[in-house]
């Protein structure tokens, strides 16, 4: 089977050249998201931190409530002239303050330790999925999204934050959404207190409404006020998305000059490396214009709203306090009472930015699910384990195609018995490199299958090695711990790839990957392949970057440790031909075999 070309389509989503997923997909995948933590295994300390964080919420509420009172009790011995009282009401205002200062540090210490514990469970949840079935590699090899490193660092990091004021996690955001209606709810009820009665006029009659004029006036305010902003911020969230988008190509366009940093320097290439650079940030520039203007108007919209918002009461309640029905201490309360009932009713206004932020996060984790789930059909079956005894690789009816579905090459029936050695030849971009990941199970798209012997008794050596980060110890012992190995048999490995100059350092954590030359590397691969001593050995121009004396060595090493291995390698000197037994040749997209003996007779 043809396995369908790879999805790709997510950069267009960004870019708006193609329509978003279905909204009921992307609720759905919000919901299991944001649940996902608290079914874990962490789900005791999960609720029970959410509970504290809730019960702070019920405190901070107290608090504000106590405020309120003690304002309305304040003015009121203001116009009193009740001097007395002043020191106990300097008294209770110190406690009600202290009070604030102590739900405000127990919200902070809560939220950050569930911020820690869920990025913690949520970073590993990801990994583990990322890494699993090789999912990691499929989706580089296909280029399926990007930067998902971004993804799993930054937008999970944002996901679970659980932040002071309007935290931006989706669940410091539904909390504060609850706490807004309890507190609309015990606000309303002071409002009450200094509303008048309302009625509507219907077909002559005046319909009597539940509340009083304060309460009503809240509502529409709070409902106008939502509906605009929301419809404003529109823009807002669109430009936040891509304001990620573009920071993390820019990021990830900056790493890939460091990692080429000595090519670019020696062929003067800086200008045009900074003129890239430049595109690159070009985006993030012309976009972050754009934010602005959506920003100002989000900002205009919630300066308006808010500054109306402290001047209706005063409309509302000071008639009736010259009309003698209320106290002034009422009406400070009153006033108090209402943007605190219209700001927490209008939570929706105040947190969109964080709302933003969640929407753009909620999407660009989904994609990183999609590409880790969507995991598409093998066109070449692999069975590691699956060869009978004394055959190293079989392949039957292997056919190579591109991602894109394209034919590369046919291979038809090929069979490695244990201890050949077999060497590819063909010309560049035939697809050699491409026919080793299909034996290794690397690469799935094509027909036909592949057996080969347990995937932990071989090895596959790029050309360009990858050296872990840490010690030469490390990176010679991968992918083994340093400690499973003694320092006697690394020297001595060292001492028999021609590396002993750096003994002495096989301790030192250097950036060996940069250190050490190329040819330094895949001297280093050979180091490993004699510390692991694997029974089949899969090797891409490994010795690419090798003089010809130590080209041979490596050869000669390799079979002089391991004479019973299986190794197929891709070579394109002739000479190191001649440590295999059987040839494959690439050519026109097909393979022809033959014995190395019968090439030279
Ligand atoms: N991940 C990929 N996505 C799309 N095309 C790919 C991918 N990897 C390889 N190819 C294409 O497959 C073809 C064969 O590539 P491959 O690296 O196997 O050639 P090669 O024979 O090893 O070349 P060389 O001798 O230059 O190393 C090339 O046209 C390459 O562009």
């Amino acid at each position: 089977m043809i396995p369908p070309p790879a999805n790709v389509d997510e950069t267009r989503r960004e870019a708006g050249l193609q329509s978003n997923q279905p909204a009921r997909e992307r609720w759905a995948h919000a919901w299991r998201t944001s649940t996902r933590y608290f079914v874990s295994d962490d789900w005791k300390w999960a609720w029970f931190l959410v509970a504290c964080y809730c019960a702070i919420e019920v405190g901070t509420t107290y608090a504000f409530l106590l405020a309120n009172q003690w304002q309305r009790n304040f003015f009121d011995a203001i116009e009193q002239r009740q001097g007395g009282l002043f020191l106990s009401l300097v008294f209770a205002f110190s406690m009600i303050i202290l009070l604030q200062i102590g739900t405000s540090f127990a919200h902070n210490i809560v939220g950050w330790t569930l911020s820690i514990r869920w990025r913690k469970w949520m970073t590993e949840w990801y990994l583990g999925r990322w890494f699993a079935r090789d999912r990691f590699y499929e989706i580089e090899r296909l280029r399926m999204i990007d930067n998902p490193d971004q993804r799993i660092a930054e937008d999970v990091k944002e996901f679970t934050s659980m932040g002071t004021v309007y935290g931006t996690s989706p669940l410091s955001i539904l909390i504060a959404l609850i706490f807004s209606v309890i507190r609309a709810v015990a606000f309303g009820a002071i409002l009450l207190e200094t509303s008048s009665p309302i009625s509507i006029p219907l077909f002559g009659y005046r319909i009597p409404l539940p509340g009083g004029d304060l309460i009503w006036f809240a509502i529409i305010y709070v409902l106008v006020g939502t509906t605009v902003i929301t419809w404003i911020g529109r823009p807002f969230v669109r430009r936040r998305m891509r304001e990620q988008h573009y920071d993390a190509d820019f990021r990830s366009d900056l790493i890939h000059v460091r990692r080429n940093s000595e090519q670019i320097a020696f062929s003067g290439a800086q200008g045009t490396e900074q003129g890239g650079l430049r595109v690159a940030f070009e985006n993030i520039r012309r976009n972050w214009y754009r934010l602005m203007l959506a920003n100002a108007g989000l900002q205009v919209g919630q300066g308006f709203y808010q500054q109306v918002m402290g001047i209706i009461p005063l409309f509302l309640t000071v008639p009736k306090y010259f009309a003698g029905a209320i106290s002034f201490g009422q009406v400070q309360a009153a006033r108090d009472a209402f943007s605190q009932f219209s700001g927490t009713l209008s939570y929706i206004v105040t947190a969109y930015p964080s709302i933003a932020r969640q929407i753009a996060n909620f999407n660009r984790l989904k994609a990183l699910d999609d590409a880790i789930d969507q995991e598409r059909p093998r066109g070449i079956g692999f069975t590691p384990g699956g060869t009978p005894d004394g055959v190293a690789i079989s392949a039957t009816g292997l056919v190579l195609r591109r991602p894109n579905g394209e034919p590369l090459m046919e291979v038809s029936d090929w069979t490695i018995r244990d201890g050949e050695r077999w060497v590819i030849e063909g010309p560049s971009g035939t697809g050699k490199t491409t026919l080793l990941r299909a034996i290794a199970g690397l690469w799935p798209d094509g027909a036909g299958q592949v057996a080969m012997t347990k995937r932990g008794s071989a090895m596959l050596v790029p050309q360009r090695l990858y050296l872990p980060l840490g010690t030469l110890k490390n990176a010679i012992c991968f992918p083994d711990r340093a400690e499973d190995h003694d320092d006697a048999t690394i020297a001595a490995l060292l001492e028999r790839v021609r590396l002993d100059a750096h003994a002495d350092a096989m301790h030192e954590l250097r950036m060996w990957q940069d250190e050490l030359s190329p040819g330094e590397q895949q001297r280093v691969a050979l180091a490993r392949i004699l510390l692991q001593r694997p029974s089949l050995l899969i090797v891409d121009e490994a010795t690419s970057a090798l003089d010809a004396d130590n080209a041979a060595h490596f050869y000669q090493a390799v079979i002089a440790a391991m004479p019973d291995a299986t190794i197929v390698s891709v070579v394109h000197n002739e000479k190191l031909a001649a440590y295999h037994t059987h040839r494959l040749r690439l050519h026109h997209g097909h393979a022809t075999i033959s014995m190395i003996a019968e090439d030279a007779a």
